[in-house]
């Protein structure tokens, strides 16, 4: 029988040759991608998806591995391949080749995504933020002391500050096109429109992702017009060669839908997390005790009590529609545990098979 030692340095030897086979799969999938770009054809397949992971599937069977496991990996390199050609599609149209961009905030997370994204599309990137970047930009530590000559202007700070920034810009009346990326408009309306009066080409976004997306296949965007077409088109156009969806919405419409995707979604969670720790009972026991529901929910909640809650106050506070959102969740909760309490069966069963029609709804095939 082989030493452990001996069988260890085969299996390594098989894992670097899986790699080098991964990264020849992931250099023709790079021609693959060149020549969709250029026949004019979108960059995912759901189609020849469905093939990959049909042979992986049967492939697996057929060598005697556990079939999702062989699908699991091919899931995952298609991600990895889709990631690959958008970021080649971004940077090979280089829509901002000869361009300068300006992000302020370009410190802060969200702002660091875009300076890699505006990076990635040939954009000159420079960054205003009173705190050092990680990256080798150019950086200004305060608005005062940026110059405002740029093309493009991202305004990626928290939405207080983003107010503030607006108003010092309609003063300053740059010529490039201005945008932010708040996740709330209704506070910035009156700055956004003071940009607007003062002759400036504004226009306002949300992309609904998290700063860590490499791949925005599956993702949204949303775009709230403010009058300016011209300037929603600048930066509709920055997106055009990734997988985002690009959605259209009015400013308070935005807002809305935020009290709900964004607002009950935390508060939920936020509420689910205290229950727990309020609760008297140990977390380590319960989750030897987990079932797959705790467990999912515990996943959700653990991702939200890692986020900025500076971030998640201003979402709840200076939403005009937040307070109908927690209303509603008050009396959802409310009504759960009345009928629970009343013993009232039917009224429960109703609650659930309502819930239940609902959610069917929702569109399927999200990757
Ligand atoms: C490689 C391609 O691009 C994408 C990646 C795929 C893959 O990694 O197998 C399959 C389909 C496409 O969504 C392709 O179109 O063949």
């Amino acid at each position: 029988m082989k030493d452990l030692q001996a069988l260890r340095e085969q299996l390594s030897r098989l894992d670097v040759e899986l790699l080098e086979m991964v990264a020849r799969r992931q250099a023709i999938v790079a021609e693959i991608g060149r020549v969709k770009s250029s026949a004019g054809r979108g960059t995912r397949d759901y189609a020849r998806e469905k093939e990959v992971l049909e042979l992986a599937r049967r492939t697996a069977r057929r060598v005697g591995l556990d079939e999702d496991v062989g699908e699991e990996m091919f899931r995952l390199l298609i991600r990895a391949s889709l990631a690959a050609q958008e970021l080649d599609k971004v940077t090979s149209q280089g829509v901002g080749s000869g361009k300068r961009a300006l992000v302020i905030g370009g410190s802060g997370q969200m702002g660091q995504w875009f300076v890699r994204f505006l990076d990635a599309q040939g954009y000159s990137v420079e960054i205003c933020d009173p705190q050092p970047a990680r990256s080798t930009h150019v950086r200004f530590p305060s608005l005062a002391e940026s110059p405002l000559t740029h093309d493009l202007i991202v305004v990626a700070a928290p939405i207080h500050q983003t107010v503030d920034v607006l108003e010092q810009l309609a003063e300053r009346q740059p010529s490039g096109t201005v945008f932010d990326i708040s996740s709330l408009k209704g506070p910035l309306a009156g700055a956004l429109q003071k940009l607007r009066a003062a002759g400036c080409h504004v226009t306002s976004i949300h992309p609904m992702f998290g700063p860590d997306t490499e791949l925005l296949s599956g993702r949204n965007v949303v775009f709230v017009d403010l009058g300016d077409p011209q300037a929603t088109a600048v930066v509709q156009e920055l997106f055009a060669s990734t997988m985002v969806e690009q959605v259209n919405m009015s400013l308070d419409g935005h807002d809305r839908a935020m009290a709900y995707v964004l607002g009950l979604s935390h508060a939920v969670n936020i509420a689910f997390f205290n229950a727990l720790s309020q609760s008297g009972e140990q977390v380590e026991a319960l989750a030897t005790l987990s079932s797959s529901t705790f467990d999912a929910q515990m996943d959700v909640a653990s991702r939200v009590a890692e986020e900025n809650p500076y971030l998640y106050f201003e979402i709840q506070s200076l939403n005009a529609h937040s307070p109908r959102a927690l209303v509603t969740l008050l009396n959802a909760v409310t009504q759960v545990a009345g009928r629970v309490l009343d013993g009232d069966e039917q009224g429960f069963v109703d609650l659930m098979a309502q819930g239940k029609a609902f959610l069917a709804r929702r569109p399927e095939d999200r990757p």
